[in-house]
């Protein structure tokens, strides 16, 4: 029998099993960056799978759009000057005494390049030709039997795992990119067994920390890359192999290597830890609202200590979003199973905190509004669980909405930039069954396309989701992030010439700089004239249909790369009905500012 190290070959095929928020975006940003590589992406649900072959991708992701053209599709070759269109934000090289200046100047030509990004429905057949098998599907929390409501439901999981059992090769590394409970290696490991006895298969742990909204930036510009293991030989050379492929974009000081234990449960942790930081500063707004403090400032103040950090800090309605409450529950379930009781209630409070907080946050706008809804209209900025994206799992603003509801207004509207009000109101409408929800079946809520038409004749507006196009004033700039609102890249150039020519991380921050300078009537989307024609789409496809009818795609709506508007509040203030109140769910309004245009505020902590 051939030693496991020999079966472990170099990496030239990789097949991702699940083509969702996660898997999607991971692997494209794998395949974008290593071009030898063959990645395929499958998953079973064929609406997915035709929408990730076409122009109208099943997600939206700032950049996503950017990283699968190329990998998809391939590239043209092209041509671009190596100096910084402004030369004043390079004032240094203006003065370098012995530079060479025609190395800058010099057009560099890039040379085509082949898609290797593919989508498929045919799981076992990718699953086979593959080296490495990403498992990237939904681990939801259970929802019956037992365990129902903490522990983690590992339908989808354990179903593909028994699939890579019975059609991945001998040698090929098996890796958990989905979050699941900690000793899940040992699950996989016995499924392999079953399906193939005699033949060894490493299992490897490589959580993904990747947040909605800033999905591209965290895969192209990691804190961390993950990778647990077993800690023997062919463990480690399977988690070399990982490292590998990531090692072409990622800086090896950040490919942390642990234990395969270790690594499922950090990432538990992570998310529970930065859970945790929420509903902390939430229970202080609390305390901040009866007493004059400012949980802005609380949290400016702490966050200035290094040991505190000043990131989620940001008291609000409470965390959504698909993972934080189910990583959570996973934790409390893991520790009431090994008899930690004590551990798992510590953890749950976290939870209990964050619904305390969002219906504190409904109570407060039902009480400013004199305990009565009945003819008012009330209007939600902000549908998805937070800015920059369209995922609107778990969003605190359906269950505020829920809420409302049940008080009886005239018209509860929404607008949200990001989601499409067609996906939105087929969503209310399957999640609100106890009573007639949307203006179409007799019920109150009206889904629109502009925030203007949403907040006219309001009596009240919500803000629900920290969109930057909200604000009232900008964004002041932190640390380490840019003020938002308008939003330019840097020049990049020039670039250090280099032998194999520019990485694709360049050449992309080169694109995005050139897509943020363009103005928006010249629309656009390709400066580097790179791309080439996406794939046409059949005549009757449905997301086509939805364009024309509705003016979004199924993702949302991007308007991709390009510095977008705030809104114009004294206009808003204007179409409001009296008392005119605005409640500040994510702290993003400046007070002073909106009380000159004779709108009241009351805001989360102040
Ligand atoms: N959404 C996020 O931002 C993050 C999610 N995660 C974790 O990543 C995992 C995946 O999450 P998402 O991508 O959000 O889920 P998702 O629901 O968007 O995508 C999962 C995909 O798996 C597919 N799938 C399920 N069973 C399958 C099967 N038997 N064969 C083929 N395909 C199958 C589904 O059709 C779906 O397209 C979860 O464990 C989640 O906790 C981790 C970090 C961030
Ligand atoms: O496992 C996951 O799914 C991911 O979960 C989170 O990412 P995500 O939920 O996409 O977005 P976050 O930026 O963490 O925001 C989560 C929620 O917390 C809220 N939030 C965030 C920060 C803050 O200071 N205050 C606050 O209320 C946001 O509005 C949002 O509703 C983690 O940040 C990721 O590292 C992780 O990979």
């Amino acid at each position: 029998m051939r030693a496991v190290q020999d079966m472990i070959r170099p990496v030239t095929n990789i097949c991702c099993v699940g083509a969702g928020y996660v898997g999607g975006p991971t692997a494209a940003v794998m395949a974008y960056q290593n071009p030898h590589l063959r990645v395929t992406v499958v998953d079973k649900n064929e609406q997915r799978i035709r929408r990730w072959n076409s122009e109208h991708l099943p997600i939206y992701e700032p950049g996503l759009g950017d990283i699968v053209r190329i990998a998809r599709d391939g590239s043209r070759q092209f041509q671009f000057t190596n100096e910084p269109i402004d030369q004043s934000q390079r004032p240094h090289l203006l003065n370098f005494p012995g530079r060479n200046f025609l190395q800058h100047d010099a057009q560099i030509t890039v040379p085509a390049r082949l898609p290797n990004l593919f989508f498929s429905t045919q799981v076992g057949e990718c699953i086979r030709e593959a080296d490495i098998v990403l498992i990237a599907v939904n681990t939801p929390t259970k929802m019956k039997g037992v365990g129902a409501g903490s522990a983690t439901d590992m339908t989808s999981f354990e179903a593909v795992a028994s699939e890579v059992a019975q059609h991945a090769r001998p040698g090929a590394i098996i890796v958990e990119k989905s979050t699941v409970p900690c000793r899940t290696a040992d699950l996989v490991r016995n499924t392999m067994a079953v399906h193939r006895p005699g033949i060894h298969f490493e299992i490897l742990s490589n959580p993904e920390f990747l947040a909605a909204g800033t999905a591209m930036k965290d895969l192209m510009y990691p804190d961390r890359v993950l990778i647990g293991s077993s800690p023997t030989p062919s463990g480690r050379l399977a988690s070399a192999a990982l490292a590998s492929v990531y090692a072409a974009w990622v800086p090896r000081s950040r490919i942390l290597t642990t234990n395969v234990y270790s690594s499922e449960l950090a990432k538990l942790v992570a998310n529970s830890m930065l859970a945790q930081r929420i509903s902390s500063i939430n229970s202080i707004s609390a305390i901040c609202e009866k007493t004059g403090a400012n949980v802005d400032e609380i949290a400016a103040s702490i966050g200035s200590d290094p040991r505190i950090g000043d990131k989620f800090l940001k008291a609000g309605i409470g965390f959504g979003g698909s993972c934080f409450k189910k990583d959570i529950l996973s934790l409390v379930y893991l520790a009431e199973s090994l008899g930690l009781h004590e551990v798992g209630e510590y953890w749950r409070q976290v939870i209990v905190m964050n619904e305390y907080q969002r219906d504190r946050f409904s109570r407060r706008v039902i009480a400013c509004l004199n305990n009565t809804l009945a003819g008012k209209k009330i209007t939600l900025l902000g549908y998805a669980f937070k800015a920059n994206t369209s995922d609107t799992r778990e969003s605190p603003a359906l269950e505020i909405i829920k809420t409302l509801l049940v008080e009886g207004p005239r018209e509860i509207a929404i607008f949200d930039p990001c989601c499409n009000p067609v996906v939105v109101r087929a969503e209310i409408k399957a999640l609100v069954r106890d009573q007639p929800a949307l203006k179409e079946d007799g019920g109150p809520i009206e889904v629109y396309s502009s925030a203007y038409e949403a907040c006219a004749s309001s009596h009240a507006v919500l803000i629900t989701t920290e969109f930057d196009e909200f604000r009232n004033t900008p964004k002041a700039a932190s640390k380490d992030e840019p003020a938002s609102l308008p939003t330019k890249s840097p020049d990049p150039r020039p670039f250090p010439n280099r032998p194999n020519g520019q990485t694709e991380t360049e050449l992309l921050s080169l694109h995005k700089y050139l897509l943020s300078n363009a103005s928006t009537a010249e629309n656009v989307d390709d400066p580097l004239g790179r791309y080439v024609p996406e794939p046409a789409c059949e005549s009757d496809c449905p997301d086509c249909g939805l364009i024309k009818t509705s003016g979004y795609s199924t993702a949302g709506n991007s308007g991709e790369g390009r510095p977008k508007t705030r809104l114009d509040w004294s206009k808003i203030a204007s179409h409001m009905s009296k008392p005119k109140w605005l409640f500040d769910g994510k702290g993003i309004i400046n007070v002073d500012e909106m009380s000159e245009h004779g709108v009241r505020v009351e805001s989360v902590g102040r």
